[in-house]
């Protein structure tokens, strides 16, 4: 069985014990007292080694079940890829324009002096090593209501437990930061007994059960009210678009907002499953915050980056669904042709494009916009890549992308302008970055769309549309609702 450790000072490669032998962490966590004694810091601990391939959503259940803090799910089950990770061994707590910039100096700190722990060559290939998972606010220059507490402008999280899987491969990270006068055999027992907890409670458990439509139908009725009445929704986005014919801007992405209510609490272990049955290719989240989650599936990658390379895609003009196979194709072909939606699409490629030219020494795209069908609305999506200069991880290229006019709008500074002054309503995360960041600057974000904030019986529902010069406040609205009935179904709402 293979170790292998960071080279640091501190490290020394020797070979060793499984695991779940209580001597190996023991051994492990001595190491890190005498590294933090010798360097007067705390340092950073991570050992991870296979296990079984499980159903995610089990793992995110049992999680809650062992009381050990706040969950995190993350997962796309057509590449079946998952991360669900709980508790935290630290956090990067970011404020303020330059959030990103401060996480990834505060991620490049704490990974130094690491102990990094791969008990077996055999693990999944990106995630495997310390995971920081977490997101950002769409904007920081918006006023913050009380809506979003416990959601600060930047949030990376050091779970305690990660549970990783990349196809047939899964394995388990634990992450413990150990200061010099830490009680090491303590912190051994306290894992140990985790770890056998956590072992007991996947013996015992059941696979999860898919929720069938019917099941779903049956769901209780949800009360549903605009943050913004429609009519006055309506009346904005004839206002951004008399302002883009004056020559303002030209393109720029106004939200609404939804409360959403039951007699019961939301189960939102429930909502991941039916979101990741209905979304197979949409990026399935949530980010427990105390008694609130931030839950979503949304079909935009911001950004995954892999050895050096990333891809990330423009995402912006929509249709719906068509009822027959006919219709669904006419609709798909009249997306791809329309003028309006082109340019909408337009505006965000090339957006990226540029962005990407700085960060990477080359970049890919697409000739033309393909469509993307998702289960009741069609977009055009145009795939990009590139290949990242040395020295820059992907928190890098989520500063330099974020927001794309896919949720802000062109140019960049008069259309966030116009939606802090006209939009009323704090995004707080929703449209942000979220996703995770590994070792060698590898990581996945997504643009967080599709997506509500769940409080016991409530829920705030967030769904935005890019207006352009010859955008119809009524089609706009109703672009909007399609959107919104992704989390109102995936609560169980209506089909
Ligand atoms: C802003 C949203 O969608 C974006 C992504 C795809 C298509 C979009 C559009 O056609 O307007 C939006 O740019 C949202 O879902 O809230």
């Amino acid at each position: 069985m293979d170790i292998a450790f960071t080279d640091n000072a501190c490290n020394t490669n020797h070979s060793g014990s499984p695991l779940y032998d209580r001597d190996h962490f023991v051994t492990t966590f001595q190491q890190a007292t005498e590294c933090a004694a010798q360097l007067g810091r705390q340092i950073l601990v991570s050992i991870t080694f296979p296990m079984a391939v499980y159903d995610p959503q089990l793992l995110f259940t049992i999680f809650h079940h062992l009381n050990l803090g706040d969950r995190f799910f993350w997962s796309r089950s057509a590449d079946e890829r998952a991360l669900v990770g709980v508790g935290q061994a630290t956090t990067i707590v970011t404020t303020g324009p330059e959030r990103v910039a401060t996480a990834a100096a505060a991620w490049r700190e704490l990974r130094q002096h690491a102990i990094i722990e791969k008990v077996s060559a055999d693990l999944p290939a990106y995630t495997s090593g310390p995971v920081l998972l977490g997101g950002f606010t769409f904007d920081t220059l918006t006023t913050h209501t009380s809506l979003w507490e416990g959601f600060p402008d930047g949030l990376l999280i050091l779970p305690y437990l990660l549970f990783h899987s990349d196809e047939d491969k899964a394995a388990l990270t634990i992450n413990a930061l150990i200061g010099a006068d830490d009680a090491f055999e303590q912190r051994a027992d306290n894992v140990v007994g985790t770890l056998r907890q956590l072992a007991l409670a996947l013996q015992a458990s059941q696979p999860a059960t898919a929720v069938s439509e019917d099941e779903a139908r049956q769901a209780s009725e949800l009360a549903v009210h605009d943050l913004l009445p429609g009519e006055q929704w309506k009346k904005q986005v004839a206002r951004a678009v008399e302002k883009i014919r004056a020559g303002a801007f030209e393109k720029v992405v106004l939200a609404r907002g939804v409360q959403v209510a039951q007699e019961e609490d939301f189960d939102v272990d429930g909502t991941l499953q039916r979101l990741s049955q209905s979304y197979p290719g949409a990026y399935v989240f949530a980010i427990q915050r105390g008694k609130r989650y931030f839950v979503g599936a949304t079909p935009e990658r911001l950004v995954c980056s892999e050895d050096g390379q990333i891809q990330t895609m423009a995402l912006a003009g929509s249709a719906p669904r068509g009822a027959t196979a006919e219709e669904d194709q006419r609709f798909g072909e009249e997306l791809l042709k329309s003028e309006k939606n082109q340019g909408e699409h337009n505006f965000v490629v090339t957006t990226i494009h540029d962005a990407l030219s700085t960060l990477c020494s080359r970049v890919w795209v697409a000739d033309a916009p393909r469509l993307l069908k998702l289960k009741n609305i069609q977009h055009l999506e145009t795939p990009i890549m590139g290949n990242l200069k040395p020295g820059h991880s992907i928190l890098e290229a989520i500063e330099d992308l974020h927001p794309t006019p896919a949720v802000g709008g062109y140019p960049r500074i008069p259309a966030l302008a116009s939606i802090r002054e006209d939009e009323h309503l704090d995004r707080g995360w929703y449209a942000g970055p979220i996703g995770w960041i590994g070792t060698g600057g590898n990581g996945e974000f997504a643009v967080a769309l599709r997506s509500g904030l769940v409080e016991g019986h409530q829920a705030t529902l967030f769904a935005g549309c890019g207006i352009v010069a010859d955008s119809d406040p009524e089609s706009e609205y109703q672009e909007s609702c399609l959107k919104l009935q992704v989390m109102l179904r995936g609560l169980g709402g209506e089909m």
